[in-house]
């Protein structure tokens, strides 16, 4: 039996021209109260996930739960991620899960990441920094069927310090992302993590790795442009990339209706996203 791949599911997902990849990054001070009230922290966590991914599922190409907010609330985080992934892979297979965990250590601590991200949670991806290099890599590198999804320029303030030193003539997230367009991608899983807040550092990346997926959070609440980030970061079908979004789309409204209005927060963003993308003339 096959196994569709991460990267296979996410171009199914563009192919019905879904670009938003919801971040799931609950914060239980955050959260509704019709959500939160005489429920555990594990039942509220999956409550208001789930309700997230009902409203949203056939509008996403991707769901990016941040392992920080479930690890923060110790076993009963844990156990609501586990459950949130399965559920969202059990109702909705077609949308991929993408858990940002940002691992990466020793080859052989490695394989108990791997373990982790993608037989006990079930991720059908994961991020990962690219600091130990590929050797290090190598067990995610492996799972062919799975996304691996590697820090290049990161969208906060200070992505620069490291980030933007020269090697030769070249930055290093360029030499990242060259390494592993040219060296990694050898099983052909590998995607790449650009901020929205640096247009022009994504369009630069975009020019060294042909069609390779590029996920981009940095969209609503860090103020990422999104007509910048689509021009720079599309490939050359019109697709590439997985816009992330979590606090403006999980805390478009704070009452009841939170479901109702990350549906709608979703929905305008999928459109505007649309509105810029090239779209090539398919048998022209
Ligand atoms: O460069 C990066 C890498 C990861 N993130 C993560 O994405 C989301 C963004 O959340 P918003 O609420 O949409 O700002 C969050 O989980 C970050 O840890 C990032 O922002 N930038």
């Amino acid at each position: 039996m096959s196994t569709v791949t991460f990267n296979e599911l996410v171009e199914a997902c563009w192919q019905r021209e879904n670009f938003v990849c919801v971040g799931l990054d609950p914060e239980y001070e955050r959260l509704p109260e019709s959500v939160t009230r005489n429920v555990s922290i594990e039942e509220a966590f999956f409550t208001f996930c789930r309700g997230i991914i009902d409203a949203t599922h056939d509008l996403v190409c991707a769901y990016k739960p941040n392992s920080a907010f479930f690890e923060a609330q110790g076993e009963a985080g844990l156990k609501a991620l586990k459950r949130v992934v399965q559920y969202s892979k059990r109702q909705y297979p077609q949308v991929p899960i993408i858990l940002d965990a940002k691992r990466a250590d020793i080859g052989n601590t490695n394989r108990g990441y791997v373990t982790s991200a993608f037989d006990l949670i079930e991720a059908d991806a994961v991020t990962v920094h690219p600091y130990l290099g590929k050797e290090a890599l190598t067990p995610f590198l492996n799972r062919k069927e799975k996304g691996i999804i590697v820090l290049t320029r990161t969208s906060n303030p200070g992505a620069g310090e490291f980030q933007d030193l020269l090697i030769g003539d070249m930055p290093l997230y360029q030499v990242v992302a060259r390494s592993v367009a040219q060296e990694w991608n050898t099983n052909g899983n590998c995607a790449l993590v650009v901020g929205a807040t640096y247009p022009d550092e994504l369009r630069q990346v975009r020019s060294l790795i042909g069609d390779m997926p590029i996920l981009i959070p940095g969209i609503g609440a860090q103020a990422g442009d999104v007509r910048s980030v689509v021009l720079a970061g599309q490939d050359s079908r019109g697709w590439g990339i997985l816009l992330s979004s979590s606090r403006a789309i999980l805390y478009a409204s704070t009452g009841a209706d939170f479901a109702q209005a990350a549906r709608r927060a979703t929905e305008e963003l999928n459109v505007e996203i649309n509105t810029y993308r090239i779209r090539p003339r398919v048998n022209a």
